[in-house]
């Protein structure tokens, strides 16, 4: 962004969006180490260099056998066989086993060449030098045999996976002990008001407790980034700008908010302003309507100046830090997807606005529903904690009855 702009005229959702979006790339992979790549995009097709079993093992503990040395075995015509070996798991070197011999054999030992069959204890007087057989396997039964789960040079994790812990197990079980991923990106976060005081704090009678920088910075970490909640920082354009320039250096991406709208100390404003590198305007949205977006520092680090009042700041995260956030980790969908549900009490809207309306889904055996929570002011926080969902209102909508379709998004909900 090569220069200060605002406007009187509002941008679209769409618009502010494409802007934030235009100025960010996925951040660089590199391999990390497997626990550190929980919950990240895999950046590689990874291909399995073994096959799984990577050797003919038993699946139970008792005697592997050449099968029709014990084809007949039943309890009226037992086999007795002569026990030549021990195998635990992890033992086993290259032992053969010679016709009319058994081997005790235990789960995951290697099966010896010549054995085709492992006859489970349960079927056996469990003899040490010589085993009494009363049931027969069939050819295979109870191996588990090289390559049956995965052959060397199998797909094992698409370019994309978002990395679970099935993933994860998988990668170690090949032996992987890296997985080259993008990194969480890591998200400053900054509240700038002279009122505001940290929780722990006393309180006069003009101040209060930063809730944002601890609502913003929890939606960061909920999002996949690492969070750094820097605090409050007063209403002094030196002392924002000197806070921010400390941060920059463990910056992927800065949020602040507060002091972005008309006020006569919107200290973000003032301060950004005379860099020429932020953007500054309106949105067609409530709550969230003004904003702010663009670079910081040497190396142009991206910055999100949210509106102060707590509700404008959770949606403008909402709509457009979350999306962020996602295409710095190549993530997709990078907006958090809709869903439709049956809207149970009648809501106005404002119009040329997109509206989010704070609100409860359900379903029940009529389908999904969800019901407004609270009132619409943007101070009302104690409401937001009751929602977990948000009823989007189309701008050129200024009313919708009840029992209407109604999009909503699902704040909960993994994508
Ligand atoms: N004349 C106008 N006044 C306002 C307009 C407008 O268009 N014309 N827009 C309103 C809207 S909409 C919003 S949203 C707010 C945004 O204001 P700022 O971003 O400048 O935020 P502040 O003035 O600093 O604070 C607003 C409100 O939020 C409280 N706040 C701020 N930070 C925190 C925090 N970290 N934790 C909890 N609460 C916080 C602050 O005390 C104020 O009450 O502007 C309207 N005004
Ligand atoms: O847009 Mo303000 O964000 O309505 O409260």
């Amino acid at each position: 962004m090569s220069e200060a702009r605002s406007s009187d005229a509002l941008s679209t959702v769409e618009e502010h969006l494409g802007r934030v979006l235009a100025h960010l790339e996925p951040l660089a992979d590199y391999p990390q180490p497997l626990m550190d790549a929980l919950g990240l995009s895999a950046a590689e097709d990874v291909v399995s260099p073994i096959a799984l079993p990577s050797f003919d093992n038993s699946a139970m503990d008792g005697y592997a056998v050449r099968q029709e040395d014990v084809a007949g075995a039943s309890d009226d015509t037992p086999v007795h066989l002569p026990v030549v070996g021990e195998i635990g798991a992890g033992q086993g070197g290259l032992m053969a086993l010679s016709p009319g011999t058994a081997a005790k054999i235990m789960t995951g030992a290697p099966l010896p060449a010549g054995a085709d069959a492992v006859v489970p204890y349960e079927w056996t007087d469990r003899g040490v030098a010589q085993v009494r057989i009363v049931a027969a396997p069939s050819v295979g039964q109870h191996v588990r045999r090289a390559g049956e789960d995965v052959a060397a040079g199998d797909l094992l994790v698409e370019h994309g996976t978002v990395l679970g812990p099935r993933h994860l197990g998988l990668l170690a079980s090949v032996g992987r002990t890296t997985v080259r991923s993008r990194p969480r990106p890591r998200v400053v976060i900054l509240s700038t008001g002279s009122e505001l005081r940290e929780p722990g704090q006393p309180l006069g009678r003009d101040t209060i407790y930063d809730g944002n920088s601890w609502l913003l910075a929890a939606s960061a970490r909920a999002a996949g980034a690492i969070a750094y909640r820097v605090g409050i920082v007063p209403d002094e354009p030196r002392a924002f700008l000197d806070a921010l320039s400390d941060q920059l250096v463990r910056a992927d991406l800065v949020v602040t908010s507060g002091g972005v709208s008309q006020g006569d100390f919107d200290v973000v404003k003032e301060a950004l302003r005379p860099l020429g590198t932020v953007w500054f305007g309106g949105v067609a949205m409530q709550p969230g309507k003004p904003q702010g977006f663009g670079t910081v520092g040497e190396d142009r680090v991206p910055i999100f100046t949210l509106p102060g009042n707590p509700v404008s700041s959770y949606i403008s995260f909402e709509t457009f830090v979350l999306p962020a956030i996602r295409k710095l980790m190549g993530r997709t969908p990078l907006a958090r997807p809709s869903t439709r549900a049956r809207l149970t009490h009648a809501i106005s809207s404002p119009p040329g606005r997109r509206q989010f309306v704070r609100a409860s889904y359900e379903v029940d055996s009529g389908g999904p529903f969800v019901s407004p929570v609270g009132g619409h002011g943007s101070h009302l926080i104690g409401d937001l904690a009751n929602a977990n969902a948000l009823v989007v209102v189309p701008e050129d909508v200024t009313s919708v009855p009840a029992g209407e379709q109604v999009r909503v998004l699902l704040l909960d909900e993994e994508f």
